[in-house]
């Protein structure tokens, strides 16, 4: 029989046996199969087989449990139980993964020798042809691109930097690219490539290519190397370069028009391109399907490909024993049994961590940032899909008081999250004091209670069913996205090279930070709103512009859109030298955006991970690639 009790929520009494319903599995299960839009979770079985349940007030009040709950499948629980239902959760679904990655766990982190050496071998011959004075200034500007895009430029850095400053002297001189300007694809190639060097050139380079009335050339269109490459560089720009506003719509609309009649390997190289850019690829992602593009160019250099394909396996293996390492650390705290109405998403948190470094001096860097988002993915769910008021303002406090003897206050499921962020903390604690770096300790802690805060002021919002401006919305969700944070814990992660002052950039919210953030914010939230909505979440800022503009739900989206575009601007702005800090600083900044990029694309594959997120995690950490 159901009932509801005086609060609203629903009490289940059925007198069969009561032994067989105290297995929670059963309940589980039982519970799965309902037409729920939430599931219930078991907080605590009392004596006479109780079992309670929790739920938000709004659900109460929406009467949601009552008008989705399927009667006759909860009768059906063999069971004698009375259950209380106090919480709405979110139903998120359980981890794709499993265990599978603990099998890699690894305490040796060594690469195989014999490897190693081949790979010393030919990174020589590549870095001859590098520096070779008989190979023309435009073969080696296409060599470095097949580098870049092969995942290798990390191993020759000092080179590239030398042969790109050189052409840019050059250009600086005479005012234009000269050798270059002839052929659209290398002058494309090479724009991009200064650029993402740093290096400023003018996009009037591209004037040559339009006709008399000042459009792109339709003699162009027979020139699909020539359009893919500048449809690539055109990513680059900043603020107020309509020529290469122009040539991204020239090239976007003839690129998608002809990618069906191309042969197979260029055909794919167009549709990989239109998907997703180069410029706003994650890097390890790029080289994986840059490979095998590069391995169907007849012109290929072989001792390149073969050198691109052992690194990128010798890497993987590196990056598999992480990814173990963590899930093992994962499974020992029983994160899904402790917390189970949070995501379980440690294999994409590892995904994210390798999506902003890849590099092999980069491990303790990613370990530290993985394990900063699945903490963050569980206080997330915590404050916006589980934890009432009242606990939320306790844990709140706790976090302001950062102390161990705060734990007695705290209910004893948040004991578990709460432990874990202490535990993390002083994981970073022993290290950095190790390494004679204890002040970093402060800006992490700083940047952890603020955004703390802006998760409460959220909830607060939603339990007072407050609607925020957009301005309101702006700057509580710029603390609540955690972003600064980020951008600490990955400095933390780099080592005696992120200097102090570093830290105090990033803490100052710099323009490239607050075009990050703005990216990452309103991605999300263009992908997630829907969704959240329903479950019953404060307004994003999708909600916030509909609302305050009185416009519709697609033109807010729009809106949204057209800011993630002016702040890839920003981006790409701040990355020109000068800049304000060493690039490798503004290379993690860049690689976040892009993940979010990868990861949000057309739905939010961080939450729901069977689709094109666990094929991207294959395709980094499962398959090696075929030598
Ligand atoms: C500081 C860090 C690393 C934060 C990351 C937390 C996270 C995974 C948010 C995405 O979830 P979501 O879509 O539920 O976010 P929100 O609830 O903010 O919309
Ligand atoms: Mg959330």
């Amino acid at each position: 029989m159901l009932h509801t009790n005086r609060f609203g929520s629903i009490s289940l009494c059925s007198n069969v046996q009561k032994k067989s319903i105290l297995d929670t599995n059963i309940i589980r299960s039982a519970f799965h199969r309902q037409t729920w839009n939430f599931r219930p979770q078991i907080r605590s079985i009392q004596d006479r087989g109780i079992l309670l349940f929790y739920h938000t007030e709004k659900a109460v009040s929406q009467n949601l449990l009552l008008t989705n709950c399927s009667m006759s499948s909860i009768a059906s629980l063999n069971s004698d139980a009375k259950f209380e239902l106090h919480r709405n959760v979110a139903d998120f679904k359980p981890s794709v993964w499993g265990d599978y990655f603990v099998q890699h766990a690894s305490e040796s982190m060594e690469f195989d020798q014999n490897i190693v050496a081949q790979i010393e071998t030919r990174k020589n011959d590549v870095r001859n042809m590098l520096v070779s004075k008989i190979e023309k200034p435009l073969a080696k500007v296409h060599l470095i691109d097949s580098i870049i895009r092969l995942g290798l430029s990390y191993h020759f850095e000092d080179e590239i930097e030398e042969i790109l400053q050189h052409v840019y002297n050059d250009y600086a001189e005479n005012g234009e690219l000269t050798n270059f300007e002839e052929n659209l694809c290398s002058l494309a190639v090479l724009f991009r490539l200064l650029r993402q060097q740093g290096l400023y050139v003018s996009p009037n380079v591209f004037n040559k290519y339009k006709d008399e009335k000042g459009n792109f050339s339709e003699r162009l269109l027979s020139d699909v190397e020539g359009m893919l490459s500048l449809y690539e560089a055109t990513h680059m720009m900043v603020h107020g370069e309509d020529i290469l506003e122009e040539a991204l719509v020239f090239t976007t609309t003839h690129l998608e028009s002809i990618a069906n009649q191309l042969s197979c390997s260029y055909a794919i190289q167009v549709k990989q391109s239109l998907r997703q850019t180069l410029h706003k690829n994650v890097p390890r992602l790029e080289a994986r399907s840059y490979i095998s593009i590069y391995e169907h160019n007849p012109l290929h250099d072989e001792n390149l490909l073969i050198l691109a394909k052992l690194d990128f396996n010798m890497l993987q293996s590196l990056h598999q024993k992480e990814f173990g390492n963590l899930c093992k650390w994962w499974k020992e705290l029983d994160v899904p049994n402790k917390l189970p109405y949070a995501r379980d998403r440690i294999v994409e948190c590892c995904f994210w961590g390798l999506g902003i470094f890849f590099e092999p001096q980069y491990s303790q860097a990613r370990k530290m940032v993985s394990k900063l988002f699945v903490i963050a993915t569980l206080t997330d769910d915590t404050y916006d899909a589980y934890g009432t008021i009242d606990e939320l303002e306790l844990f709140t406090m706790a976090i302001e008081r950062w102390d161990n003897s705060c734990l007695d206050s705290l209910p004893d499921y948040m004991k578990f999250l709460y432990r874990t962020i202490l535990d993390f903390y002083e994981e970073i604690e022993v290290d950095m004091r190790n390494e004679g770096r204890g002040y970093v300790l402060n800006y992490y802690k700083k940047e952890f209670k603020i955004y703390i805060q802006g998760y409460m002021s959220e909830a607060r919002w939603l339990t007072s069913k407050h609607k925020p401006t957009l301005e309101e919305y702006i700057c509580v969700s710029r603390d609540s996205a955690g972003y600064a944070l980020l951008n600490i814990i990955c400095y933390i992660g780099m080592g005696d090279s992120a200097i102090e002052d570093i830290f105090k950039w990033v803490s100052s919210w710099p323009k490239i930070v607050n075009a990050a953030a703005a990216i990452c914010r309103i991605k999300d939230d263009i992908m997630t709103s829907e969704f959240e909505q329903k479950r019953g979440h404060v307004s994003s800022f999708v909600e916030c512009y509909m609302e305050q503009y009185e416009i519709s739900r697609q033109a807010a989206i729009q809106e949204g859109q057209r800011r993630i575009v002016d702040a890839w601007k920003d981006m790409n702005e701040e990355c020109l030298r000068p800049t304000k800090v060493p690039m490798p600083f503004l290379t993690r900044i860049l690689n976040i955006c892009r993940v979010m990029e990868v990861i949000y694309k057309d739905k939010d594959n961080f939450t729901n991970t069977e689709g094109e997120l666990k094929t991207f995690i294959k395709a980094l950490l499962v398959d090696p690639v075929p030598i």
